[in-house]
């Protein structure tokens, strides 16, 4: 098993995502540069803005730090080319030295800092607030946001606290988040996810020696992020890898779901274990599928190193089931069932390889206290020991070693029962293919996702947990190809 991605890496990944403490360092170690920076990062957002709009009436709204920067320049910028520019301050003595010195070089007349006369213009530039907020949003900056017609933010929305997302006030929605170097958690995480529109991060010429100077531990996820196992001609079933699956009696289709999107996706073979009264029902369906009626028997195959323990099980049997996987050290994924077993007692699930909880699962697994998702699932990955897939809109791939992806590449298409299970087996084919867990699971959020989508197309929007395994094949042909272009 190999690290494609590790946490020293030399250079700075494009899909990392820095967090506002990361920026600072970076910043920091480009200090001599620092004012070109802001010169690149304005002409750059500028530049965005030509591209995406037609000449439109527009308010620079800029704050007392760097963002204000950032802004002013863009408001320079836009003007000398004849842009219906004005701009508008928060505090008319910015905090920022630069911001001072870009302002300066600003000589048309303040417009006053009134929602009134946000209303007036077609688009306010949210240039407020970016990588420094530190505290609630002034209420004064709310109701001045609220009242512009459409918004663009500069670096994040005012207000979006840069590493989780969270809001620190009443946040108002942009159409578009121009950023620098590279995004930040908080785009792509919820509740800021649905407020950032268009995500569109310029390069602004960081120095090598200071994107060298950060070692990120966020990206987000696709492709480039892992190396998914090819076919060689001399492949067998057995190398390509074994899924075992534990099916219980009153939910069959849970494990039916895991088992055909791990088929689906390239699992080599797939085996459901149930009882000897059971199989009968279990073998009518798939003719590629194999049932087995005895789990003790099946523990003692060497090639079946794979499990996955959850789906369509009650949480007492998946108990008794995750208990015997793990005293044969089996590489386990503990979904549904397996993880209302371990709800008030986490040793339960101690030496699983993979957990796949929602946002209720995760719950009663890890209560969140003061944490935010992102936070409490990097230190559940660390205090299980095992890889965290917390589901959902932004789901968060969170590994022991700190590594965490974040997920925005899937659909409200998935928002149908049954499709947790059909991820729970794609991240079981990917494992039994050789994968490390958090490769494995990044890889398989992705492919899931991208399933959803192709499955939503076909399907006028509403698929079935079934249509999405149908397109699982395909979806991991598009990742494959995705990863050759890197
Ligand atoms: N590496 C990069 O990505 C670069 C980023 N730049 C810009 O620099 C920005 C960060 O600049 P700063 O660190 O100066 O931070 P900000 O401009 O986001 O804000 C910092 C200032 O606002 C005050 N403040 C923070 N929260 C407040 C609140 N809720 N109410 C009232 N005042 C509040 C702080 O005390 C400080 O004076 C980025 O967002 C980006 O726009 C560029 O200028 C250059 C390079
Ligand atoms: N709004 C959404 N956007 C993107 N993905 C979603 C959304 N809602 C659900 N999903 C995805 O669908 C799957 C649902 O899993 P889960 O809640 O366990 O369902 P079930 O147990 O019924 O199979 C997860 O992979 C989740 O990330
Ligand atoms: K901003």
């Amino acid at each position: 098993m190999s690290h494609s991605l590790s946490l020293s890496a030399p250079i700075l990944h494009p899909r990392a995502l820095l967090t506002p403490a990361e920026t600072r360092e970076m910043d920091q170690a480009a200090s001599l540069n620092i004012e070109d920076l802001m010169v690149n990062a304005g002409t750059m957002a500028a530049r965005i803005i030509r591209q995406n709009y037609k000449p439109l009436k527009i308010l620079v709204a800029c704050g007392p730090g760097n963002n204000g920067g950032d802004g002013l320049v863009l408001a320079s910028i836009l003007k000398n080319q004849g842009w219906p520019v004005s701009v508008t301050l928060l505090k008319s003595e910015p905090s920022s030295y630069l911001t001072k010195k870009m302002l300066a070089k600003w000589d048309d007349p303040i417009i006053p800092f009134v929602p009134e006369e946000a209303k007036r213009f077609d688009l306010v530039i949210d240039a407020l607030f970016g990588a420094g907020m530190n505290r609630a949003l002034p209420h004064i900056v709310e109701k001045f946001l609220e009242a512009a017609k459409r918004r663009i933010a500069i670096d994040l929305p005012s207000g979006v606290e840069g590493e989780t997302g969270l809001f620190m006030g009443k946040v108002a929605p942009c159409e578009m988040s121009i950023c620098f170097v590279r995004p930040r958690p908080a785009h792509y995480l919820s509740p800021a996810l649905k407020i950032c529109g268009k995500i569109k991060c310029a390069d602004i010429a960081m120095p090598t020696s200071a994107l060298k100077a950060v070692s990120p531990h966020i990206w987000h996820n696709d492709p480039s992020l892992w190396q998914l196992p090819t076919q060689h001609f001399d492949d067998h079933k057995y190398k390509r890898g074994v899924v075992s699956l534990v099916g219980g009696k009153d939910m069959p289709g849970a494990a039916h779901l895991s088992a055909a999107a791990a088929r689906r996706v390239g699992a080599g073979m797939v085996r459901i274990v149930t009882s000897p009264e059971e199989a009968p029902y279990y073998r009518i369906g798939s003719a590629g599928l194999i049932i087995d009626d005895d789990l003790d028997t099946s523990l003692e195959d060497p090639r079946r190193e794979v499990w996955i323990c959850g789906p369509g099980l009650p949480h007492q049997k998946a108990g008794n089931v995750l208990k015997k996987l793990l005293d044969k050290r089996k590489s386990i994924i503990a979904d549904a069932g397996a993880l209302s077993w371990a709800a008030g007692d986490l040793s339960r699930l101690k030496g699983v390889k993979v957990i796949t909880p929602h946002a209720g699962e995760f719950a009663r697994l890890f209560p969140l206290g003061d944490k935010t998702r992102l936070k409490a699932a990097i230190s559940a990955a660390k205090e299980l020991d095992s890889v965290i897939v917390l589901k959902g809109e932004d789901t968060i791939i969170a590994a022991p070693d700190g590594r965490v992806a974040i997920n925005s590449h899937a659909s409200t298409a998935l928002a149908t029962a049954g499709t947790g299970d059909v991820l729970t087996g794609v991240i079981g084919a990917l494992l039994s293919g050789g994968m490390h867990p958090w490769e494995a699971s990044c890889a398989a959020v992705w492919i899931h996702g991208q399933a959803g989508q192709m499955a939503a197309k076909e399907y006028g929007g509403w698929p079935l947990a079934e249509d999405v395994v149908t397109f699982l094949g395909k979806s991991r042909h598009v990742a494959e190809q995705k990863m050759k272009k890197q």
